[in-house]
């Protein structure tokens, strides 16, 4: 890579999603790339450690704490601190790094560590979070687990596996229902892990292009209503649905109400510029109320006082921007951002945003 940073993938999905089916043919095939695997696996067994270090040269690190919590951050860091270290001195080498989150991880953390850590952020650069979708239990999964919705969420890209043992209908269908939850994220059909390398590396997914990649219409269709199959908007998932949570957890009720997903997305877009102070004041005090729930932003912004774009991004309360490229002439100077997240109360984000317009 020519700044020098390594690239890191983070692959997820709920337990048995095909993760190691996947990383295991992405490794055997002669690519010609070195890659540094990081597993983060529970239980003190790691099967699939065994499995990977069969027949490649590549470095198995494992991290054995395993859970499913904010310390993974320490971990990783270290672990990918090591690595780093170990790389410059000659002592291994590799290309690029992969972590597989265990099957009920919150990517969110992973992710985050590439922000949050100096020494992280100088050495690897977070390609993209890979999200595998088992066809035949995903939809059950999606309704009971919020890791699993929390992973679509993640995404910035979907690959659905066992696409064989669903008919086409069905594989539609959730196709369709994950595209409600992560309108962004490609989906693409992978059997058995069997997947071209160009689906999987360098995808740039989490440092935002010059464009969203997102249908408007799509969103604009959920907007008003149609387009929908038996979702039930009569009732609001979050804090009042009389049920006990877990802090941050927000309330699971699969029977009655199959697709009301509780991930969902918005965009906002507005062709007025931002005020960057008020825009910065907005955006600074949402992620203090609402940060946990969310778990994906992104955006291209048209700021006063530059004539370069705003590159804008986050995960939970973290968040950055860059400096991108001039607007082009005759380029429509438009700011699209997108948010992904939990019960995100849409109207708030939207007042709140138009108030920053300059
Ligand atoms: N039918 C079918 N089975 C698959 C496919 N991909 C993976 N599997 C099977 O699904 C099972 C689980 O796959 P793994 O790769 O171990 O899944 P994982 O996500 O790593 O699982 P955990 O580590 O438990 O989270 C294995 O028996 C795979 O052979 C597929 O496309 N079709």
């Amino acid at each position: 890579m020519s700044n020098g940073l390594i690239p890191a993938t983070i692959l997820t999905g709920f337990l048995g999603s095909g993760k190691t089916t996947l990383l295991k043919r992405v490794l055997s095939e002669s690519h010609g790339q070195r890659i540094a695997v990081i597993e983060n696996e529970f239980g003190e067994e790691n099967i699939d450690n065994d499995i990977l270090v069969a027949d490649t040269e590549e470095q198995i690190i494992q991290m054995s704490n395993g859970c499913v919590c904010c310390t993974i951050r320490e971990d990783l860091r270290a672990t990918l601190a090591t690595l780093a270290e170990k790389r410059r001195k000659g002592e291994l080498h590799f290309d690029r790094v992969v972590i597989e989150t265990t099957g009920l991880a919150d990517p969110g953390p992973v992710a985050q560590t590439f922000f949050m850590d100096d020494e992280v952020a100088e050495s690897f650069l977070l390609d993209s979070i890979l999200t595998l979708v088992d066809a035949k239990h995903g939809d059950g999964q999606l309704d009971t687990r919020q890791e699993a919705r929390r992973q679509v969420g993640f995404a910035d890209q979907i690959f659905l596996s066992k696409a064989d043992l669903v008919d086409a209908a069905t594989l539609d269908a959730l196709s369709h229902r994950i595209k409600h939850m992560n309108p962004r994220a490609p989906q693409h059909r992978v059997d058995f892990g069997v997947v071209p390398i160009k689906d999987v590396f360098d995808l740039r997914g989490f440092n935002l292009n010059a464009k969203l990649e997102i249908d408007p219409a799509f969103l604009d269709a959920d907007d008003h209503g149609h387009h929908h199959h038996g979702h039930d908007h009569g009732h609001e998932h979050g804090p009042d649905c009389g049920h006990e949570h877990a802090p941050g957890e927000s309330c699971d009720h699969p029977h009655h109400h199959r697709h009301d997903d509780d991930v969902k997305s918005f965009v906002f877009r507005s062709d007025k510029p931002f005020n960057p102070a008020r825009l910065e004041d907005f955006l600074g005090s949402i992620v203090q109320i609402y940060g946990p729930k969310m778990l994906r932003y992104k955006g291209v912004l048209n700021m006063k006082g530059t004539e370069r774009k705003v590159i804008f991004q986050g995960v939970h309360q973290l968040m950055g921007s860059d400096l991108g490229p001039k607007w082009a002439p005759g380029e429509k100077r438009e700011s699209r951002m997108v948010f992904i997240g939990i019960d995100l109360p849409r109207d708030v984000f939207q007042a709140g945003l138009s108030q920053c317009l300059a």
